[in-house]
C-alpha cells in the first residue's frame, strides 16, 4: 500500500519535544517495516503561527507571511527526517517531482510547505494525487471532522463517513475569513474530492493511531470516501 500522512504541526511539534518527534519516526518507520510505500508532509504549527504574528506586526504582506509559515514547516520536515534514521531523503523535497523520485528510490519523501496561498493540507493532497497513493491520512489535533468546531463547542458530533463533495461542501463555510480554522483546507477538501483519493481525518497525536489506521484500518475519526462507495472490506469502514 502507497500512503500519505500528513502531521500537523500542532501534532508533531507543539514544543520541540524529541521524544514526541521519535514517536512518529517510529510510525513511519513501522509503516516502512510492515511492507508501506510512505511519503510524509509536516505541518508549521504554533511556531509557524509566531513568526508570522510577528512578521504581520512589522507589517509583512500575506505572501511574505505565507514564506514564513513554509520555512517553518520546511525545519519541521528535517525534525522528523532527523528521526527517520537515513529512511528519507536528507532534506525536505522542494516539488512533487522531487518526492516522487525519492518514493521511487525507496527513500521516504518528506515535504513542508512549497507555495504561498495554501497550506501542508494540500500539499499532502496533491502528494497524495501525484503519487498515487491508495490513502491519505491527516493526523490532526481533532479526531475527525465535525458538524462544529469540537475545540469550542462540546456539543459538536463527528461525521464517520463523508464522501469528498460532502467533505468539500462541510470544508466551504468553514474556510471563509482571515484564520478561519478546519480540520482541512478547502483546496486540500477539493483535491481529495477530484482524485477520489481514500482518506483518513484523525487525531493523529498518538502516533500509534496512524499505525493502527494505516494497517488494520482501526480508527475513530472520519473516512472519506470515493462518491458511491458501498464496500466495507477489511480495514475500511469501521
Ligand atoms: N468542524 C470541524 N471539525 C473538526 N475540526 C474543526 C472544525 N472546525 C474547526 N476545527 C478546528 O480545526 C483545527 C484543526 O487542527 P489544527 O490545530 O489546525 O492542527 P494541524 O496542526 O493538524 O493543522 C482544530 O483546532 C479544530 O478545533
Ligand atoms: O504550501 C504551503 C504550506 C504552508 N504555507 C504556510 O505555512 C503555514 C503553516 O502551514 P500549515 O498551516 O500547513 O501548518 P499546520 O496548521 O499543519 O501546523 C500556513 O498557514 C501558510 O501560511 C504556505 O503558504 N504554503
Amino acid at each position: 500500500m502507497r500512503v500519505v500522512i500528513s502531521i500537523g504541526g500542532s501534532v508533531l511539534a507543539p514544543d520541540l519535544d524529541a521524544d514526541r518527534v521519535a514517536g512518529h519516526g517510529a510510525a513511519v518507520e513501522a509503516l516502512v517495516e510492515a511492507g508501506c510505500e510512505v511519503g510524509a508532509v509536516v505541518g508549521g504549527g504554533g511556531v509557524a503561527r509566531e513568526y508570522i504574528g510577528t512578521a504581520r506586526r512589522l507589517g509583512a504582506n500575506e505572501v511574505q507571511l505565507d514564506q514564513f509559515g513554509i520555512d517553518v514547516t520546511r525545519i519541521n520536515a528535517r525534525l522528523l527526517i532527523a528521526a527517520l534514521d537515513g529512511l528519507s531523503a536528507p532534506s525536505p523535497a522542494h516539488d512533487y517531482e522531487e518526492a516522487g523520485e525519492a518514493l521511487r528510490r525507496g527513500d521516504v519523501p518528506v515535504m513542508g510547505g512549497v507555495m504561498p496561498g495554501q497550506t501542508t493540507d494540500a500539499v499532502a493532497a496533491a502528494l497524495a494525487e501525484y503519487v498515487d497513493a491508495d490513502l491519505l491520512v491527516y493526523a490532526t489535533s481533532v479526531d475527525g471532522v465535525f458538524n462544529a468546531d469540537p475545540d469550542t463547542d462540546p456539543e459538536a458530533e463527528r461525521h464517520g463517513r463523508l464522501t469528498g463533495a460532502e467533505l468539500v461542501d462541510l470544508i466551504a463555510p468553514m474556510s471563509r475569513g482571515a484564520g478561519a480554522s478546519a480540520p482541512v483546507d478547502l483546496l486540500a477538501a477539493k483535491l481529495i474530492e477530484r482524485s477520489k483519493m481514500r482518506t483518513i481525518v484523525l487525531d493523529g497525536t498518538d502516533p500509534e493511531r496512524i499505525e493502527a489506521a494505516v494497517l488494520r484500518g482501526e480508527h475513530t475519526g472520519t473516512d472519506v470516501v470515493p462518491e458511491g462507495c458501498t464496500e466495507n472490506p477489511d480495514g475500511w469502514s469501521r
